[in-house]
């Protein structure tokens, strides 16, 4: 059984169709890279597989069973703007994720599962290489090591799942060839499924096992609103070598991605 199957799923909001016709299937431990035009529904989709956003109409099944409506201890989630909390430390920052869980309604835990939860933040936060800035705070910390502590928040109950809107979108070249081996290091040591959103070909190449091309088959043009985006390209990326005219395909649907000129 696949870990991931839809069904003619579509995402509306009232009347404005934002995604349709998704049929897919997406065994564990597969590395998918999403890329599509601007507002084309690629965060929507994320949020339906995270359980903060519904399926409108058709289905999509978690091993086999229908998605969960909220968000669970087996997926975890980066988004490209830093979303850790300001008024926690780094090592607040991971442990929170736990003491939600474990504590709903006072927010904190006690004694023995308090140590245990800090142990195993303090394993988090060494896997993403943040070991020495243990007492720090964001304000404290560069844009890599935010997103390097969103990581190990995402990671600190070990999730199945892993979800990253353009986790990368707002660094430096150099800072973010870092990140890309990082994710695919937790990748590989976590046996992680990845859904990623970036708007760089070559990183969606050099990451992924396979690309997605989400964009609008049907378009009418007294309704944008009516029609959907859906998978349109589905490319397994074994022999890391992009085809050739793909960039080109892809601008001349208006899908602009960054770095084409330097793929490999
Ligand atoms: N909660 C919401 N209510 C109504 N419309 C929404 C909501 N969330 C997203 N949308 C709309 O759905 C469409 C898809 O948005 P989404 O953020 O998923 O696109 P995207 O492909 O991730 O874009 P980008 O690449 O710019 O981040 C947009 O038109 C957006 O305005």
């Amino acid at each position: 059984m696949s870990l991931l199957q839809a069904k003619r799923l579509e995402k509306h909001y009232g009347r404005h169709v934002v995604l349709e016709g998704l049929d897919f299937n997406v065994e564990a431990g597969e590395f998918v890279t999403l890329v599509g035009a601007s507002g084309c529904g690629k965060t929507t989709f994320l949020k339906i597989l995270l359980g903060t956003e519904s399926v409108s109409r058709g289905e999509l099944r978690l091993d086999g069973q229908p998605i969960p409506g909220e968000p669970g201890p087996d997926r975890g989630v980066v988004f490209q703007k830093y979303s850790v909390f300001p008024h926690l430390s780094v090592l607040g920052n991971v442990m929170i994720a736990e003491e939600l869980r474990d504590s709903k309604l006072l927010g904190k835990s006690f004694g023995a599962a308090r140590r245990r939860a800090r142990d195993k933040a303090i394993t988090r936060i060494e896997e993403v290489g943040l070991g020495r800035a243990l007492k720090k705070y964001p304000h404290e910390l560069s844009g890599g090591m935010q997103q390097r502590l969103a990581i190990a928040q995402a990671l600190m109950m070990r999730p199945r799942i892993l979800l990253l809107d353009e986790p990368f979108g707002a660094l430096d070249p150099g800072i973010r060839q870092d990140m890309q081996s990082l994710i695919t290091r937790l990748w590989r040591e976590q046996q992680l499924t990845i859904f990623m959103i970036t708007h760089d070909l070559k990183e969606a190449f050099a990451l992924g096992t396979r690309l997605w091309v989400f964009d609008k088959t049907r378009h009418d043009p007294q309704a944008p609103e009516a029609f959907g985006a859906t998978i349109t390209y589905d490319l397994p990326i074994s022999e890391r070598q992009p085809p050739e005219d793909l960039p080109a395909r892809l601008a001349a649907r208006g899908i602009q991605t960054l770095a084409q000129e330097t793929l490999p």
